[in-house]
């Protein structure tokens, strides 16, 4: 059976808005795909546009209570490759039937089970854009020679392609820029500030994690932060307490 691709104006339905990737990680005590839903709609409630989702359950959630344009991705971590984001194109097909207008998978440039190709194929024959998540510059040239709709910046950082850094990639964006591949900037943007530097950088929407959903994550920064300020200096007031 050939599925109608979506329209592309689910594109130019994103273009310079908030996409909210609503993730959480296995033994995070939110990974319920109740809470996982909650958690959409407080974002779709706060202005987002698109929502990102993992897992062919957690998409089944998202959908029953929100009409948002969905990315989803499967992550599956197995001992043959480093490629964890929708491997397959079975897991593509299944997250595009369920109606994501858009699928993420791994697009770098490491052994993988499956050619770029064959992924771009079986999301597109099945009905959804192919969004090809990236590492480097080259990466998102060889992804959209091989037919992927757009990339996003979420793998920089997280390959030994490329560079480990605190920030989010914007070199990588300027050059995405340059080269006029159009991408979802994504990966450790964590203020409005630097969501809105990754739209002046060209981006064509920007996609938040962590620091929107993941409250786990954000106390462990805040908790970082004192700790590293408590070495630094305690005040002789608290220190008398
Ligand atoms: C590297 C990887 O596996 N990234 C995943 C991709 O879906 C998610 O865990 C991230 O939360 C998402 O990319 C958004 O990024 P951030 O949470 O930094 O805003």
């Amino acid at each position: 059976m050939t599925h109608p691709r979506p329209p592309r104006s689910v594109l130019s339905r994103l273009r310079s808005q908030l996409v909210v990737s609503v993730q959480a990680d296995d033994g995070s005590p939110l990974r319920d795909s109740r809470i996982i839903a909650a958690l959409a709609r407080a974002a779709e409630v706060g202005g987002a546009a698109g929502l990102r989702v993992r897992s062919a359950g957690d998409v089944r959630a998202v959908r029953a209570v929100s009409a948002l344009p969905l990315i989803g991705l499967t992550k599956t971590w197995r001992t043959d490759t480093e490629v964890y984001i929708t491997p397959t194109p079975g897991e593509a097909r299944e997250l595009a039937e369920l109606g994501c207008e858009l699928v993420a998978f791994d697009a770098t440039r490491r052994p993988r089970p499956h050619p770029v190709a064959e992924m771009v194929a079986a999301i597109q024959g099945s009905g959804a854009l192919a969004l090809a998540d990236v590492s480097t510059l080259a990466e998102a040239e060889a992804a959209m020679a091989d037919g992927a709709d757009v990339v996003s910046t979420a793998l920089s950082g997280y390959t030994p392609n490329s560079p480990r850094q605190e920030e989010p990639d914007f070199e990588l964006m300027r050059a995405l820029t340059a080269a006029g591949i159009p991408f979802f900037a994504e990966g450790r943007l964590r203020t409005p500030a630097e969501a809105a530097r990754a739209l002046d950088l060209g981006a064509h929407a920007v996609v938040v994690g962590s620091a929107i959903t993941r409250p786990d994550d954000i106390t462990r920064w805040f908790a970082a932060a004192l700790r590293d300020a408590a070495e630094r200096t305690v005040s002789p007031v608290t220190e008398a307490l």
